[in-house]
């Protein structure tokens, strides 16, 4: 039994996603403690106790300790990935209804399904849109494409958005079983192509989606960089609104966005987004922070080695180092100073 200390550095969800990918990947058997110590309310919350479901019945683990609140899981898999058709809702955890994103549930169990024999077809039900995950935008424009050039073949269809705090958002996940993942080689991000982005409402007036657009494209365009926002406007279970933008380097991706909110202006919404993405450009750097977390697992089940550049090295980066160095599954070295990421497979 591998034990994992779920109160490690950043003390958070991603400790036990990552755990429960390995642990479903490798057929090892885990038991992690202070789960999400690290955070204001500890424990399983719905997202996190829906990726441990979601795990655990693609490997059909033995669990203990799967509760709301919980600070304690055992995980104990008793049969290899089963590739196949699967529904995971964030409500089966919480049934007065939760955002939690369903991106999260997503990236533990894609990896799991990609290395399985045979394709598989994930239905998820929950937050699509929501703060401190990635959004569905997100792993579509950059996460996915990534991970394409990895070898890994998933795509996603958005069926509803699921904005904070009511969820209801459907995605369609489609993984092709059996892949070979290759390391990544990203220390130049290569000329900035252009910046791509999506300002959307559900549930709100057009205006509104036209004014984070406008204002995006001001502000972009004023920094001397070629943008192009789309508007969108969609029928949903509750209001939201949300500006999503992809910078587009000739060798890389990097994602950034700004979530509406009651009395946030539209132009403020997407000022948040256009300062994450311009601070990020002025970096240099070809690996936003997020990305630079979520690349160490696939780097880690790689056949080769990978090297990155980061823009930040983030605490969920050599947290989540940590818990794959402890599965022994690879080496990773941060090099806090030039920011850049080696990751050596098969020499944890
Ligand atoms: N704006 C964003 N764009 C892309 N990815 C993001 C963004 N914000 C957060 N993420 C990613 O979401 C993940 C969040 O992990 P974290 O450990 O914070 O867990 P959590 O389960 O959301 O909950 P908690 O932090 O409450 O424990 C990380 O991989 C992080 O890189």
């Amino acid at each position: 039994m591998i034990e994992i200390d779920g109160s490690y550095g950043e003390g958070g969800g991603q400790i036990l996603r990552t755990s429960l990918s390995l642990a479903a990947i490798t057929g090892h058997a885990i038991r992690i403690a202070g789960i999400r110590a690290g955070r204001p309310k500890p424990g399983l919350a719905p997202q996190h106790l829906t990726s441990v479901r979601a795990a655990a019945r693609i490997c059909q683990a033995q669990l203990r300790g799967d509760a709301l609140g919980s600070m304690m899981l055992e995980f104990i898999p008793s049969s290899s990935v089963q590739a196949g058709n699967y529904t995971f809702d964030v409500k089966e955890a919480q049934p007065m209804g939760s955002a939690g994103a369903v991106t999260l549930i997503l990236q533990t169990i894609l990896l799991p399904l990609a290395l399985a024999t045979g394709d598989s077809q994930i239905t998820l039900r929950g937050g699509t849109h929501v703060s401190f995950s990635p959004t569905i935008f997100y792993i579509q424009q950059v996460y996915l494409p990534m991970l394409q050039r990895m070898g890994i073949d998933a795509k996603i269809k958005l069926g509803a958005w699921g904005w904070h705090p009511q969820g209801g958002g459907e995605v369609k996940l489609l993984v092709s079983g059996g892949s070979q993942i290759e390391g990544i080689n990203l220390l130049q991000r290569g000329d900035l192509q252009r910046v791509r982005g999506l300002a959307v409402v559900t549930e709100l007036p057009a205006h509104i989606p036209q004014r984070m657009a406008n204002r995006a494209e001001n502000l972009l365009t004023a920094a001397g960089l070629k943008a192009a926002v789309q508007t969108l406007r969609e029928t949903g279970v509750a209001a939201g609104a949300g500006i999503f933008l992809t910078a587009e380097y000739k060798n890389s991706l990097a994602g950034f966005g700004g979530l509406g909110r009651l009395r946030l202006t539209a132009e403020k919404v997407a000022d948040m987004a256009c300062e994450q993405l311009l601070k990020f450009h002025q970096t240099g750097a070809p690996v936003d922070e997020h990305l630079g977390d979520q690349l160490l697992l696939p780097a880690a089940l790689a056949s080769q080695e990978s090297q990155y550049r980061v823009a930040e090295v983030s605490t969920h980066l050599t947290t989540n180092a940590a818990v794959i160095e402890q599965f022994g599954l690879a080496r990773v070295t941060v090099d806090e100073g030039e920011k850049i990421v080696a990751v050596v497979p098969g020499s944890g």
